[in-house]
């Protein structure tokens, strides 16, 4: 029976170490800005949003949030970007996604100042994260890592089996997990909608990371004896309830915390922490745009 990981309790210290360098910062007149963009009204992203903002009030950074009309077109939303580019007061931000049909994500991230980019979304930081050179680590990925570190899940060596190949978080995880570094030294294998024998592979890691954005798809026949198990996955499945839907991980819980050592619950795994992770990113853009030594946890 597996040991349950508190994602909301390594958020909690996070957030803690980080008020530190927000002094230091302070110390130096400065105030680490973040803005959150969102266009439309998708009710998840709206909650996501509103929890970004009060995490920023917790720690002492300006939040702000700018909502733009889900009909607005391309060039609003644009001109939107490009004053917040020009803003000296924020020092990072994000686009939430998903955006409206008639708006290119690939091209909204285009326009974000790459050094305002707190996602790690920009060609620029996907390609200096590949390259090894890092400035800001994509949220999530990040955010694994960190929880790993937390529960003292060593990765040197290890084999890792990632379930999904997004451009936010399974390819961006994957890099990281290679990388010649402490956090890193990995062997990865990455899994997809065609990947064959998905469960063997799965099943022969030391390490499961699921972000498949299916139910419940990992289940505990697919889990080694005393595995790590990370599940990514955050779905809204509708019920009877007051809220009208629970979130349901992309692992089968209760099958999968039969075989694993260490499991991640949903919610209270990977979510906090990347919240957690984009306050991070929004310190170290201020530090480095305000020219201020910090240290970051
Ligand atoms: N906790 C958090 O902070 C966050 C959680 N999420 C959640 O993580 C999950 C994944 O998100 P995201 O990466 O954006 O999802 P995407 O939909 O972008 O990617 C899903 C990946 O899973 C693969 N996949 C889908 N179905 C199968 C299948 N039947 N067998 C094998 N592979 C499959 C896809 O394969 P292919 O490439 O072949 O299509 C794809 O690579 C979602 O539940 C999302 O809500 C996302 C971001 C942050
Ligand atoms: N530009 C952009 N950047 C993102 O980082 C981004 C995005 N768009 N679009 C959507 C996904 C999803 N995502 C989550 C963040 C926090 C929780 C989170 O805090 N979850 C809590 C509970 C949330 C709840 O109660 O609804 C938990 O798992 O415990 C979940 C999901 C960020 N995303």
């Amino acid at each position: 029976m597996a040991e349950i990981i508190d994602g909301n309790a390594v958020a909690d210290d996070v957030r803690q170490s980080l008020t530190d360098a927000i002094e230091t910062l302070a110390d130096a007149g400065a105030r680490p800005g973040l803005a959150t963009v969102l266009m439309g009204d998708d009710p998840a992203s709206e909650t996501y949003v509103n929890m970004k903002q009060r995490d920023c009030e917790e720690v002492g950074i300006e939040g702000t949030h700018v909502d733009v009309d889900g009909d607005a077109s391309p060039a609003q939303l644009y001109d939107t970007l490009e004053d917040l580019n020009t803003d000296p007061d924020v020092h990072g931000y994000l686009v939430q996604s998903p955006v409206p049909d008639h708006i290119d994500y690939r091209e909204v991230i285009h326009r974000i100042d790459p050094a305002k980019d707190v996602d790690g979304f920009h060609p620029e930081n996907v390609g200096r994260l590949v390259a090894g050179n890092d400035r800001f680590r994509p949220c999530t990925p990040h955010g694994v890592q960190k929880l790993l570190e937390a529960y003292d899940v060593d990765t040197e060596g290890k084999d890792v089996t990632i379930v999904g190949r997004s451009r936010i978080v399974g390819k961006p995880l994957a890099n990281l997990l290679i990388q010649k570094a402490d956090d890193g030294n990995a062997t990865v294998t990455v899994c997809h909608s065609r990947t064959e024998n998905l469960a063997e592979k799965t099943r022969s890691a030391d390490i499961v990371i699921a972000a498949v954005g299916v139910p419940e798809f990992v289940d505990g026949s697919m889990i080694g004896e005393g595995a790590t198990v990370i599940d990514v996955g955050i779905n809204r499945v509708e019920t009877d309830t007051e809220k009208g839907y629970e979130l349901v991980g992309d692992v089968e819980f209760e099958s999968a915390k039969e075989k694993a050592g260490l499991i991640t619950p949903v919610p209270g795994g990977v979510g906090p922490m990347t919240r957690a992770m984009l306050l991070y990113n929004t310190v170290k853009a201020a530090s480095i745009q305000e020219d201020v030594d910090v240290d970051l946890p």
